[in-house]
């Protein structure tokens, strides 16, 4: 036992403190950092990274780092600003996160030194995806983390912002932490990352993140990254980089996708898009599928529309105006699923990891081709394979196959086979009919979509005049194409737009969709082309509508009809669908669906209308019935509430005259006024109202004319004793 607790001592007192431990890895690992030759890694192990780290990196399953990680890490461990740009699903994240982690450690950081790292992500859920990875591999660290994007209680950041090390956020969550949340301080700061950096400042950001970066101090690591380069942030590097090292991995491919990603593009007009997208995930219930459509409305309505027609595998959609927190719980259950299709706007177009997705479908044409890129890149992610299906009209087909080609994006046309395509149309259309709400949506997606082409600035592919609008708004479930002012408007006035006024609109409006927060969900602020709350503005901004508005005309029902027959929708023809999607025509004879049928809908419409002009009449006259018995009742209640005030009144008199006759007869007996008073007080209140009634009734009686029998007499005599 003693010998024990010798060795255990003498153990002790030779064991190397863990501060001295560290600093000597540290030491280690910093003299080695100008030795780092990227041809040379083979796995995460060959770089000088700390042992937790390392232990982080295992544990999450990295063992050897992708091409844009090894050139990457080693620049950034040896202090270096970057621009760098790999293609998507390359890896990006750990190539910034792995210096990050090195960068604290290396300082010996504690929570006590506050914020080290900003890492800024254009939207809420790549934030949230950077974090879960930090998270991961930054496990066996002791530093806080924190992730602060918009949606979330403001107060409850504020308390803990100061004390978290590495924050994840999106810009215009940080700048409201500048401005409101008085003790944040950055002065800190070691590194600054700019993830898809041309998406921030694309989306409208570019004036926010130069309010963010004049915030910071100058001495700092920055790291941009992205898988495409734009000018903006060529413009950004030039003013927030310090002797930047270009790292582009995939410059020299010969395209700019992944390799193992199959890509390619159907044409078809604007009216076959539901029913060619229908007909897609119908055929392909055994995938998982990202459906990027323009706008959310669109999205909500194509949405709606597949959900209620039970497609046969799980159905989401993802768009700006939700809810933080229905945001995230799709994103979870999307990552989750094995089958499913998402319908999504561009928020869920650059840098998220959905795992294994099967499908990216293109419902609307992209704004560019960078756009493209980052779509098709949610699918064919680090050495998977992946398929991209574009939908193109005919008049956008030629230009942006062109700027396709010009990007390096290998992509082949494929033909439509028609008996493939399930026409959708009158399903839609019965569903509208019966659901008023789900009408509301396809008159606000055929809205935005045509708005949508307005402000795409690129008038070599989109054309809103090349749109048929009628067979698209028949498409959508409607029956006449809803009224959009600025297509007339704009006709004339579209060419002296400036592309730039457009692009800006653009910008605020991704700006609002990223930002605008919760419990929307579903209440209509649309954020991309919302028609409450900026249509006006936009509307006066790119078409100057100084001339007051054409007035609406008041469609009566007649001309309603009229226009409907113009349109030869199918009469008297009614389409089933069996359960394989099949449809089944139904003839005049057989069935007479009400939808199509304008005359039986005429007789219906003239039937409910004698129908309820009867039910008004009836309402009416009861109406003026219940007032007449008022009325009425007023009047009896009045007279009777005279009468009774005659009563009384008469009353008193009597009982005053009573008074006075007895004063009269008595004034010999030398009644003094005292006797009187107390006569008078000795009256109970009843024997006056006796008196009278007694009184009366002899009155009458010996007023009535009629003759009187001894009967009669007796009777009164009788009446008068009971009293
Ligand atoms: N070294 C690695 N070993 C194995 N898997 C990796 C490695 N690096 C990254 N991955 C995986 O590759 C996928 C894509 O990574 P990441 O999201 O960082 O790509 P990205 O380049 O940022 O893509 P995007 O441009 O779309 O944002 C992720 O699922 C990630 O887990």
């Amino acid at each position: 036992m003693a010998e024990n607790q010798k060795i255990k001592i003498k153990n002790y007192s030779t064991r190397i403190p863990q501060w001295k431990k560290i600093d000597k890895e540290i030491q280690q690992l910093t003299q080695q950092y100008n030795k780092i030759d990227p041809g040379s890694i083979q796995t995460f192990n060959d770089f000088p990274l700390s042992r937790k780290t390392l232990d982080g990196l295992a544990k999450a399953g990295f063992i050897h780092p992708t091409d844009i990680q090894r050139e990457a890490i080693g620049v950034a461990l040896q202090g270096h600003d970057i621009l760098g740009a790999a293609m998507t699903g390359s890896g990006k994240t750990l190539a910034f996160l792995i210096p990050v982690l090195e960068c604290l450690y290396r300082a010996r950081w504690t929570i006590n030194d506050g914020l080290g790292i900003l890492i800024i992500s254009p939207t809420r859920e790549l934030a949230y995806q950077t974090f879960e990875v930090l998270k991961k591999i930054g496990q066996f660290h002791d530093f806080s983390a924190g992730l602060i994007i918009g949606g979330k209680d403001l107060k409850d950041e504020q308390g803990r912002i100061n004390r978290t090390n590495i924050v994840v956020c999106t810009p215009g969550r940080l700048l409201q932490h500048f401005d409101e949340t008085w003790n944040f301080s950055c002065e800190n700061l070691k590194i600054l990352i700019i993830d898809e950096a041309d998406r921030t400042l694309d989306m409208g950001f570019a004036e926010t993140m130069r309010s963010i970066i004049s915030n910071l101090p100058n001495q700092r690591q920055t790291l941009l990254f992205s898988a495409t380069q734009t000018k903006s942030i060529r413009e950004l590097a030039l003013v927030s980089l310090e002797k930047p090292v270009y790292i582009s991995v995939h410059e020299k491919a010969n395209t700019s996708t992944p390799t193992n990603l199959t890509q390619s593009y159907i044409v078809c007009e604007v009216s076959q898009k539901i029913s060619l997208i229908w007909s897609f995930i119908k055929n392909h219930l055994k995938s998982k599928m990202i459906v990027f459509i323009q706008s959310c409305k669109q999205v909500k309505f194509i949405y709606n529309v597949v959900c209620k027609l039970r497609p046969g595998l799980p159905v989401l959609a993802l768009y700006g105006t939700m809810g933080q927190m229905k945001r995230m719980s799709i994103y979870d259950t999307f990552c989750r699923k094995q089958y499913a299709c998402l319908f999504a706007t561009d928020i869920a177009a650059r840098g998220l990891d959905f795992p294994a997705i099967n499908w990216v479908i293109q419902f609307d044409c992209p704004p560019d081709a960078n756009t493209y890129i980052h779509r098709v890149g949610r699918t064919a992610r680090f050495e998977h394979g992946g398929e991209a299906l574009l939908i193109l009209t005919s008049r956008e087909e030629q230009g942006m196959i062109k700027q396709l080609e010009d990007k390096k994006v290998p992509i082949k046309k494929i033909e439509v086979n028609s008996n493939y395509i399930h026409d959708l149309t009158p399903k839609v259309q019965a569903l509208c009919a019966q659901f008023q709400e789900l009408k509301e949506e396809a008159k606000r997606a055929f809205t935005s979509y045509l708005r949508s082409l307005i402000l795409m600035g690129n008038r070599k592919v989109f054309d809103v005049q090349s749109i048929d609008t009628d067979a698209f708004a028949s498409s959508l479930g409607l029956e006449i194409a809803p009224k959009v002012r600025f297509m007339k408007k704009g006709q004339k006035q579209e060419q002296s737009i400036d592309t730039d006024t457009k692009s800006s609109i653009e910008n605020k409006n991704n700006t609002e969709e990223e930002n605008k927060d919760d419990d929307d969900d579903d209440d209509d602020d649309d954020n991309w082309f919302t028609v409450k709350k900026t249509s006006d503005t936009l509307e006066q901004e790119i078409f100057n509508l100084s001339e007051p508005l054409e007035k609406e005309k008041k469609l009566t029902k007649t001309k309603l009809a009229r226009k409907l027959r113009k349109k030869n929708l199918l009469i008297n023809k009614r389409i089933e669908y069996d359960d394989e999607g099949n449809a089944i025509i139904h003839s005049d004879e057989e069935d007479q669906s009400p939808i199509y049928n304008i005359e039986e809908a005429k007789t219906r419409l003239q039937q409910i209308d004698k129908t309820d002009k009867e039910a008004y009449r009836a309402l009416v006259k009861q109406k003026h019935k219940e007032r007449r018995m008022k009325e009425k009742e007023a009047r009896r209640a009045a007279r009777e509430a005279k009468r009774l005030k005659q009563e009384q009144e008469e009353e008193e008199e009597e009982e005053e005259e009573e008074i006075n006759q007895n004063e009269e007869e008595s004034p010999s007996n030398g009644t003094d006024e005292q006797e009187r008073l107390e006569r008078k007080r000795s009256l109970s209140p009843v024997e006056p109202r006796k008196r009278k009634k007694i009184q009366r009734s002899l009155k009458e009686f010996i007023n009535d004319d009629t003759t009187k029998t001894i009967n009669d007499t007796e009777q009164l005599a009788l009446y008068l004793l009971s009293k």
